[in-house]
């Protein structure tokens, strides 16, 4: 809630100048709304006027504010706008949940849209979604802990929260607690700084009273000893007991370095998943997804811009599809490339876009046939390594201006004879086969989409 207020301005701000309101404009709708109240990922707007301007706003201005939160805090909020008669009964439901005691369920901080069903499976996550489920299907039995690592933004929270929620709609008595590793350490020294025992038995009994915990971005535990310490404890009580342990980082538990070595085992005692970066197919596969969700309609072309300009980060993939959406709700016009180019430029370098270089020909062409570059570079003449090759000496003569030479030391120091025999076998083949021209095609597009 802190972040959001202290925000506030600069999120008006933002849509102001992304959508070149008038002052006008300003000043009617957007200036009076402030920040009532968060619950969980709710975000709650109070709009001091009458109902209709109230649905004015939230038909207009609820995409370009979204928006402009998650750029400003970088989380992900849904967000409701409210009367002044309304504000006392949100606050007051809210605040009569009772607060999670021990040994119950808390997964109110959940975000109701991360299921198994939203998720998008990929080569990149095929194994940490399979794990996932089982340990969702079998809590305790199967992979324990299950520990989850990958980059910023790659789906570990959502396939966490789906675990929680099929656990919670398939045994309703399961006690599943889900926590960021920031929240643990908070409350363990809220518990400590109170200085009393009772304090600290609350703490551990709703923490070792459960039947799952899972524990977010645990990376961040590292280094604070009696956090490690109380955790340790935790982890054992509840491992020793046969309930489930989920467990997030940004890393692989033999990489944290200065996370003790009885913990490090500890977590390298169940299944370890990792989740590499999307895809092409799976970044495609993910903005459909999201399309088809919010009922938006977007030509293939620029689903494939996007896919093709924003590789390493699914929650930046899904950004810039929030911004085209906030653009095309507020200007009612469909959203045609020039349009998505412009809109995106901030997130996207179009100097990028355009730069065809050898190097990204191997990349691309590789990454397609689900071989590395080195393999591509490599002395094999298996089929499946050797074809790809060809199809890339083919590319880096017909997309760049390097010399025959060059494509063949970039390509593991094959001679000009070799490179002249893949482009001709290629180019026959995209002459003569559907196949080929199709797939010659598409590889092209992923390349440069323009
Ligand atoms: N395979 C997927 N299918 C559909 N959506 C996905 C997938 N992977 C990630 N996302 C979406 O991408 C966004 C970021 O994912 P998430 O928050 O789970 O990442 P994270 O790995 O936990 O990131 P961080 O390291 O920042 O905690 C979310 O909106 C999530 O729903």
């Amino acid at each position: 809630m802190e972040q959001i207020l202290e925000k506030w301005d600069k999120i008006l701000q933002e849509v102001k100048e992304e959508y070149e309101l008038t002052e006008v404009s300003f000043n009617t709708w957007l200036k009076p709304l402030s920040v009532s109240d968060v619950q969980g990922d709710k975000l709650y707007i109070l709009v001091p006027l009458e109902k209709m301007a109230r649905d004015f706003i939230e038909k207009k201005y609820t995409l370009p504010i979204k928006v402009a939160v998650a750029n400003q805090t970088g989380q992900d909020y849904d967000i409701s706008f409210i009367l002044p008669e309304q504000e006392k009964k949100i606050k007051s439901s809210y605040n009569k949940k009772p607060a999670p005691t021990s040994g119950t369920t808390d997964i109110s901080n959940l975000n109701p849209n991360y299921t198994f069903d939203t998720f998008v499976v990929g080569n990149n996550n095929r194994l940490a979604h399979a794990a996932s489920l089982a340990v969702a299907e079998s809590p305790g039995e199967v992979y324990n802990p299950l520990f989850l690592y990958g980059g910023v933004g790659l789906g570990k929270t959502h396939l966490m929260h789906s675990i929680a929620h099929f656990i919670q709609a398939n045994r309703p008595d399961a006690k599943i607690l889900y926590v960021s590793s920031e929240s643990f350490t908070n409350e363990l020294i809220d518990a400590i700084r109170n200085g009393n025992n009772t304090a600290m038995t609350k703490f551990r009994e709703k923490y070792r009273n459960i039947d799952v915990l899972l524990i977010d971005d645990i990376q961040f535990i590292i280094g604070k000893e009696s956090t490690q310490e109380e955790f340790f404890h935790t982890f054992n009580e509840l491992y020793l007991a046969d309930k489930q342990i989920v467990i997030s980082s940004d890393k692989p538990p033999k990489d944290m370095e200065t996370l003790e070595e009885r913990i490090r085992s500890r977590f390298e005692c169940g299944l370890t998943a990792d989740i590499g970066s999307p895809d092409y197919e799976t970044r495609m596969a993910i903005l459909r997804r999201k399309t088809e969700t919010d009922n938006f309609e977007l030509d293939d072309d620029i689903l494939s811009y996007i896919a093709n300009n924003i590789k390493s980060n699914i929650r930046e993939l899904e950004g810039a599809l929030n911004k085209l959406m906030a653009f095309s709700n507020l200007v009612h016009t469909p959203i045609t490339m020039d349009l998505a180019v412009r809109e995106l430029q901030n997130v996207i370098s179009p100097d990028k876009q355009n730069e065809v270089t050898p190097q990204l020909i191997i990349d691309v062409v590789s990454e397609h046939f689900q071989i590395t570059p080195e393999q591509m570079k490599s002395k094999s003449r298996s089929s499946e390594i050797a074809k790809p090759r060809q199809i890339a000496m083919y590319l880096c003569k017909n997309m760049t201006d390097i010399s025959l030479d060059g494509i063949g030391s970039l390509l593991g120091g094959r001679d000009h004879s070799t490179i002249i025999h893949g482009i001709k076998k290629i180019g026959e083949e995209y002459e003569s086969t559907e196949a080929t021209r199709s797939l010659i095609d598409t590889i092209k597009k992923k390349i440069n989409p323009n």
